[in-house]
């Protein structure tokens, strides 16, 4: 039999009749003259959960925008911004405006107008979809009457008495609460069809678990690794080294917390270690960073947590080294730095300059083997890459993100990557040796990626390093698309005042990529359409407040990174970018800074601050011009080879008929 044929025979079985073949065509194409439905990108959230929930919850200003479109001068301002706020906190909001109501009637009232407003949005917002998919998106509880709700026609007379009766009856029942919240989650749904996280959930902020578990109950996401993420992944998989740096990086910002509770592994040793060796003189340097907005530790607190942050500090630096030693060909050797103090004096000599250090305690370090760990050291970094690999909670998280993340992605003509495609000064792609081979540009992606895989499948396996010391340089190494950076100056930054020593020089890309010819290159290195194509990235925060302008190379690239993160909005002047792309084209939303939840519900507050488009499409974009259409189309051409197939004979319909003998 022919191939053609066997694969025809196949897909006989899903359509055995021409009507079969017919229809699911015809399907197909109403699907693909539908608009392109809404991507949603945002990046470098950095465990600010509330924020995040918050955009995520307003699809960047998208629902206000479609109350907007919908009521227009119907409502005053204040009643679209009543509703939008119900939209994003159904709970919390109708709790508080059912307190203000006294009688039952009253509050019957306003369940029914707002009832009825927020079917008018789901209806609108539900236009773009196929039925199919948005029944697929319904609530259980409430399935039924929401798609009759949402697909009623003006065939019967007395329908609008049917559509209030059922209206009633949810009031009367007392599910009218449970019916708005459904109603508002299902908008919230629909208003995004696709969430992109460009990189950096974990670190600095208070609650990275909190938003993995968000993303995992979220319909519809793709992630794309940040260099923090990579850290957590590399010490879930057993990586001491990323591990150090992960528990240094809580202790600085004061959210060990997350580990202790959120991930349940126990820093015992580690507190009691730190408390007996380091002291707590001129350790300025190892203070945490607290957001002035929390409660301030006590005196003693503070103190334990300068002690843990000293010692998991020297417990990183001498764990870099024998990484380093091993790898000539990480090109790492001048990060090699506990053997360039001279410990006598308290002084360090770097590139024939010397400085003084502003700590000079290293009551764990031996002078002639400064790499070496003490037998303590040692045994608690070995009991705690265990107790990160045995961390249910902690597993399952960065299982979620090896599912369901990627180095890079291309989606709808675009290329999505945390920071950059490291390169030479001549805008060559930077080559690096991985197991002998030189690789670069796409293919050096997909080397990183393939370790990171492997490091986390096979880290019951004995030799594992090979992967895990790959994983640890996409943290820190110079031709790291996640970090492009020529070093990490993270000893610098704690011993050394002299802020030269702290310069971290950025990869030639973050200055190509302002011109054109760059990003064209990059996307055609990734087979995309250069003409149609954009970059997105995160990491690097963009200083509008100095004038930097987030949307580069005539709009071919977008950087996203506006600081979620509150450690970094003094630098940025804003609370982070998002991206959106819709069937007119993209746009970049960005946001000012949020206060609290309780604040957004009760003043209706909503952070969006400008929308500023990047691309408008020509002509409204169609489910044809996507991926998905792409996919669809192929479909299409099957179907109807399948359907020719039918009609020359070569494949026989199989007609069910129904017996006619009565048993
Ligand atoms: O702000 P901190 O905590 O001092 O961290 C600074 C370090 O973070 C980095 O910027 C990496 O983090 P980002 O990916 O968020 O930029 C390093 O380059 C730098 O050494
Ligand atoms: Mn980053």
């Amino acid at each position: 039999m022919k191939e053609s044929n066997k694969f025809l025979r196949l897909l006989a079985k899903d359509y055995p009749t021409i009507g079969a073949t017919t229809s699911e065509i015809i399907n197909l194409e109403a699907i693909m003259n539908l608009p392109k439905a809404t991507e949603h990108f945002v990046s470098d959230i950095h465990g600010e959960y509330d924020a995040f929930q918050h955009v995520l919850r307003n699809g960047s200003g998208n629902i206000k925008e479609k109350i907007n479109e919908i009521f227009g001068d119907r409502l005053m301002q204040k009643e679209k911004n009543a509703l939008a706020t119900l939209i994003y906190y159904p709970e919390e909001k109708i709790k508080l405006i059912l307190s203000e109501y006294e009688t039952e009637n009253e509050k019957e009232e306003w369940f029914r107008m707002t009832l009825s407003r927020l079917i008018e949005v789901c209806v609108f917002v539900a236009s773009k979809y196929t039925r199919s998919k948005v029944r697929k998106a319904l609530p259980d509880e409430f399935a039924y009457i929401i798609e009759e709700l949402l697909f009623k026609d003006n065939k019967y007379a007395n329908k609008d008495g049917y559509y209030n009766e059922i209206i009633d009856s949810i009031i009367s029942l007392e599910r009218g609460a449970a019916f708005v919240t459904a109603m508002s989650n299902l908008i919230q749904r629909l208003v995004v069809d696709q969430l992109h996280v460009v990189g950096d959930i974990y670190d600095r902020g208070p609650h990275p678990d909190k938003i993995v578990e968000t993303l995992m109950q979220h319909h519809s996401v793709d992630i794309q690794w940040g260099n923090h993420d990579i850290l957590w992944m590399g010490a879930a998989s057993g990586s001491a080294v990323c591990m150090a740096n992960v528990i240094r990086i809580q202790a600085r910002y004061h959210h060990l917390d997350i580990l202790e509770e959120g991930y349940g592994i126990t820093l015992r040793q580690l507190w009691n270690f730190a408390d007996s060796t380091y002291s707590t003189e001129t350790n300025s340097c190892f203070y945490p960073k607290i957001d002035p907005s929390e409660p301030k530790p006590l005196q003693e607190e503070m103190i334990q947590l300068t002690k843990i942050h000293q010692a998991i500090a020297i417990i990183q630096f001498k764990l870099e080294g024998p990484i380093i030693r091993r790898h000539p060909e990480f090109h790492m050797d001048h990060r090699l730095l506990l053997n360039k103090i001279d410990y006598e004096k308290g002084t360090i000599t770097l590139q024939g300059e010397t400085y003084p250090l502003t700590n000079t305690s290293f009551p764990t370090i031996d002078p002639i083997d400064p790499y070496q760990l003490t037998p303590e050291e040692e045994a608690i970094v070995e009991k705690l890459v265990l107790a990160f690999k045995n961390s249910n909670q902690l597993q399952k998280h960065i299982s979620y993100l090896i599912n369901n993340g990627s180095m890079y992605l291309t989606h709808n003509h675009n290329l999505l990557v945390h920071g950059c495609l490291p390169m030479n000064p001549d805008g060559s792609f930077m080559e690096m040796d991985i197991r002998g081979k030189m690789v670069s540009g796409k293919v050096l992606l997909d080397k990183f990626e393939d370790a990171v895989r492997k490091g986390f499948l096979y880290q019951q396996r004995e030799n594992n390093d090979k992967y895990l010391d790959l994983v640890w340089y996409l943290w820190t190494g110079p031709a790291s698309s996640l970090f492009g950076k020529d070093q990490m100056t993270t000893f610098e930054r704690y011993y050394i005042e002299d802020k030269a020593t702290h310069i971290e020089k950025k990869n030639v890309y973050y200055e190509k990529r302002n011109e054109v010819e760059t990003c064209e290159k990059i996307l055609a290195e990734f087979d995309l359409d250069p003409s149609k194509g954009h970059i997105i990235n995160g990491h690097t925060p963009v200083k509008e407040k100095r004038g930097e302008d987030p949307i580069k190379a005539e709009g071919r690239l977008i950087v996203i990174d506006g600081g979620f993160s509150k450690a970094y909005q003094g630098t940025t002047g804003l609370a982070g970018y998002t991206l959106l792309y819709n069937s007119f084209g993209m746009v970049l939303v960005s946001h000012q800074p949020f206060t609290s939840v309780k604040e957004a519900i009760e003043k209706e507050s909503d952070i969006v601050s400008t929308r500023r488009v990047v691309d408008r499409e020509l002509e409204r974009m169609k489910v044809r011009d996507t991926d998905t259409g792409k996919k669809l189309q192929e479909k299409v051409a099957d179907l109807k080879a399948l359907l020719f197939a039918y009609r020359n004979g070569e494949i026989s319909e199989k007609i069910y008929r129904k017996s006619s003998t009565y048993l």
